[in-house]
């Protein structure tokens, strides 16, 4: 049976006094989740975050970093300085670092083969545009995010990898994928793992979902037998509306 995971990405939202605020307020509010928690704040407020929560059952996670372990790599963030802090996962590969910084499969599975070589748990990220799913080839773009992304990533790293599948047209958008779309690709996904490793390894791994997840939706989103979570945007900027969603299941 695969635990549940509840993801919030605060995007770049928040100064570290406004995410000492939020998590002080949202740490009670999940304190007896069944659900497993993680927050993202941006790089400068990871330090406060990550040492508030650091008794707690919320875990942090980095929205990206870089694909070496030190050198002169001018505004980047290294994978020795997330765990140096207390960092234990890590977001790569998110459609706005694909479209924004240009990040491709093979610089993004650069940074995954890093971060679990340093025991970091990876969120990788990958989903069609409003464009890829109209041409109807988008599901053979994913399989080749999820193979390139994941090529050399072995069986046993594999269990520190998190796929989450965020349609670009739902992200930031309100226009939800309905179940059925989620769950359809969600499903070819685990296939997809099926076929790298075997269909009793990609049977354990968790992939969430992302785009526009709020309180209303979550319940039908998370009924789905493929669909192990979220990796939420907008609404994990709010205690009360995050905590809903982690509590979706009381
Ligand atoms: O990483 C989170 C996603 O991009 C979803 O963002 P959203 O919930 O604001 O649509």
């Amino acid at each position: 049976m695969r635990k549940t995971l509840i993801a919030g990405n605060w995007k770049m939202n928040k100064t570290p006094s406004e995410a000492k605020e939020l998590i002080n307020a949202l740490l009670p509010l999940v304190k007896d989740s069944s659900n497993d928690i993680i927050v993202a704040p941006n790089f400068v407020s990871l330090p406060i975050v990550a040492s508030l929560t650091q008794d707690s059952n919320i875990k942090v996670a980095a929205q990206n970093m870089a694909d070496i372990e030190a050198g002169a790599v001018t505004g980047e963030t290294s994978v020795l300085m997330l765990k140096d802090i207390g960092v234990s996962a890590v977001i790569l590969g998110h459609s706005e670092r694909r479209q924004i910084f240009q990040e491709t499969n093979k610089l993004i599975n650069k940074k995954i083969s890093l971060a679990l070589q340093h025991d970091l748990l990876a969120i990788y990220c990958v989903g069609e545009t409003l464009e890829e799913r109209e041409s109807g080839k988008f599901l053979s773009i994913i399989e080749a995010q999820i193979k390139e992304g994941l090529d050399s990533i072995s069986a046993d790293a594999l269990k520190n990898v998190v796929i989450a599948y965020e349609p670009v047209w739902a992200i930031g958008t309100g226009k939800v994928a309905t179940g059925e779309q989620a769950e359809e690709v969600h499903a070819y996904i685990r296939g997809v793992l099926g076929s790298m490793y075997s269909p009793a390894i990609a049977e354990k791994v968790i992939i969430q979902y992302g785009g526009s997840v709020n309180p209303e939706n979550v319940k039908e989103l998370m009924g789905k037998p493929n669909i192990d979570g979220a990796l939420v945007g907008g609404a994990s900027l709010k205690p009360d509306s995050f905590a809903a969603l982690v509590n979706y299941n009381k």
